[in-house]
């Protein structure tokens, strides 16, 4: 009683006055007057008192049929039961909210009605029954639009917590944000923690987590901030800082698993590329190994020059371009002259280095495009295209004075001479093994006439 006194203290004493000497019959609508502005000052704080004596005078309104009055005074009677939130005063509340509509209606009082509906949007959005606060709501808010009241604002703020709950934050934001611009005053105070609290759920709702927070902080602020010494109120702070505190904590939370999400997300992009760069530096070894291998089958290893196969091969196709086009076509088998004692006297790996150096010296001589490779132990292969039996003899010349300048680490005393058996394209020439056999018939030949020399194979008719 302290508190409603303090708060309307001077309404309350007139009030009070006038219902206690309203005590005869004669002064009936004088007493129910009192009762019921009694009864609107004393719900604020004090719900069981305040509808005992609004419970007085909707009694005697009703007997009147004064249904304007009727209207009010359910009103005022649904706003104190919606107040204490737990599910039977919302349903008390809903109740009272009805027949207040349907007691303005018959008042013919649409602002009555708007009013009641728009009590009716709120409860039943606490309730949880999203489609019929949604429907009482819809039908409320035009009809309140433009009274700049609180009932105006919060009922927005009702809706948009139903358009929520119905899935629509969207919709909900898109009303929230043209409250903030036209009601900046309801920034602060009571009404401003409910708006901040919606906000900061929509906000979640939207995936937008800090700002969800920071709004429920606001919330929070502004609930500790509305001090007031009743009971009922300090109780029903508690229970709103306890709510908004959990739904901070759970949209912490929340914020913390998106960013973990997103770690997970980048972590997994990451090892995406790892795996795909490690699988390109995979692809690209095995690419290479098989360039190596490819090449290894047709290289010898010590000297790197063509191997007999690839020596073969491109001695076919030079046969077979000279053969076809008539061009000369000269083919030599050259075999170092006394290997075997180089490598007995000096080891093998002196005749390794013999086999090397005359490889690097053939290389210099020669022409890119003489085929020249290595046909098995120290036995080579050259192939001349498009030169005369000199041209072929001067060449094969220019190798051998090159080679005898040379001098061996590993065998100072072995002169790198070679023996060479020299065979030109005839035009009876079928194949290529015909002229394989009579290069290494003048290959001995060229031996038995003492080595370190060219013996041409006799060419009745060479293509020059
Ligand atoms: N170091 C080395 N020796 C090889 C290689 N391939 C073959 N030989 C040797 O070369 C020698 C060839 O000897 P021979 O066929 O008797 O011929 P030569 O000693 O050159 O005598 P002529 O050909 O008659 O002048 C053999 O001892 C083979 O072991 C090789 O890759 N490295």
């Amino acid at each position: 009683m302290a508190d409603i006194e303090a708060l309307n203290g001077e309404t309350f004493e007139l009030a009070s006055n006038a219902y206690r000497s309203a005590d005869n019959e004669s002064l009936a609508w004088m007493r129910a007057e009192a009762a019921s502005v009694l009864g609107q000052i004393a719900l604020r704080t004090d719900g069981d008192y305040g509808r005992a004596l609004s419970e007085e005078a909707l009694r005697y309104f009703e007997a009147q049929q004064m249904h304007d009055m009727v209207a009010n005074e359910l009103y005022m009677s649904a706003f104190s039961w919606w107040r204490q939130r737990d599910s039977q005063s919302l349903k008390n509340a809903e109740q009272l909210f009805r027949r207040s509509a349907e007691a303005a209606q018959r008042a013919d009082n649409p602002f009555g009605v708007a009013y009641a509906e728009a009590g009716l949007c709120g409860v039943l959005e606490q309730q949880g029954r999203v489609a019929e606060a949604l429907q009482s709501c819809r039908a409320s808010l035009p009809k309140l639009k433009g009274i700049w009241h609180i009932t105006e604002y919060s009922t927005n703020v009702n809706y948009a917590a139903a358009l929520l709950a119905n899935k629509e934050p969207g919709q909900a934001m898109l009303i929230l944000e043209s409250l903030a611009k036209d009601w900046p005053e309801w920034d602060v105070g009571y009404h401003g923690y409910r708006y901040y609290f919606i906000r900061g759920q929509t906000y979640a709702a939207l995936g937008h987590y800090e700002a969800a927070v920071s709004d429920l902080n606001v919330a929070l602020n502004e609930l500790l901030e509305f001090g007031d010494n009743s009971w009922a109120r300090n109780n029903r702070l508690i229970q709103a800082r306890f709510r908004v505190e959990q739904l901070v904590q759970s949209l912490e939370r929340k914020t913390q698993e998106a960013a973990e999400k997103d770690r997970r997300h980048r972590l997994l992009l990451v090892s995406g590329v790892i795996v795909t760069l490690l699988l390109s530096v995979i692809v690209m070894l095995l690419l290479r190994h098989r360039r190596f291998y490819r090449r290894m089958a047709f290289t010898d290893p010590l000297t790197g020059l063509a191997n007999r196969r690839s020596s073969e091969a491109r001695a076919q196709e030079a046969f077979a371009h000279a053969k076809a086009r008539q061009q000369p076509l000269f083919i030599a088998l050259l075999d170092l002259d006394r290997f075997k004692t180089c490598n007995d006297r000096y080891g093998h790996d002196a005749g390794d280095e013999a086999l090397k150096r005359f490889a690097k010296v053939a290389d210099k001589v020669l022409r890119p495009g003489d085929v020249f490779g290595r046909w098995g132990g120290e036995e080579f292969l050259l192939v001349l295209q498009g030169v005369d039996r000199d041209e072929a003899n001067t060449i094969l010349e220019r190798l051998r004075s090159a080679a005898a300048a040379e001098r061996l680490k590993l065998a100072p005393d072995y002169p790198l001479h070679f023996s060479a058996g020299v065979v030109g394209l005839q035009h009876d020439t079928e194949q290529l093994a015909e002229l394989l056999t009579l290069a290494d018939q003048a290959l001995y030949q060229a031996k038995e006439a003492g080595r370190n020399r060219s013996y041409f194979a006799k060419d009745y008719a060479v293509l020059n």
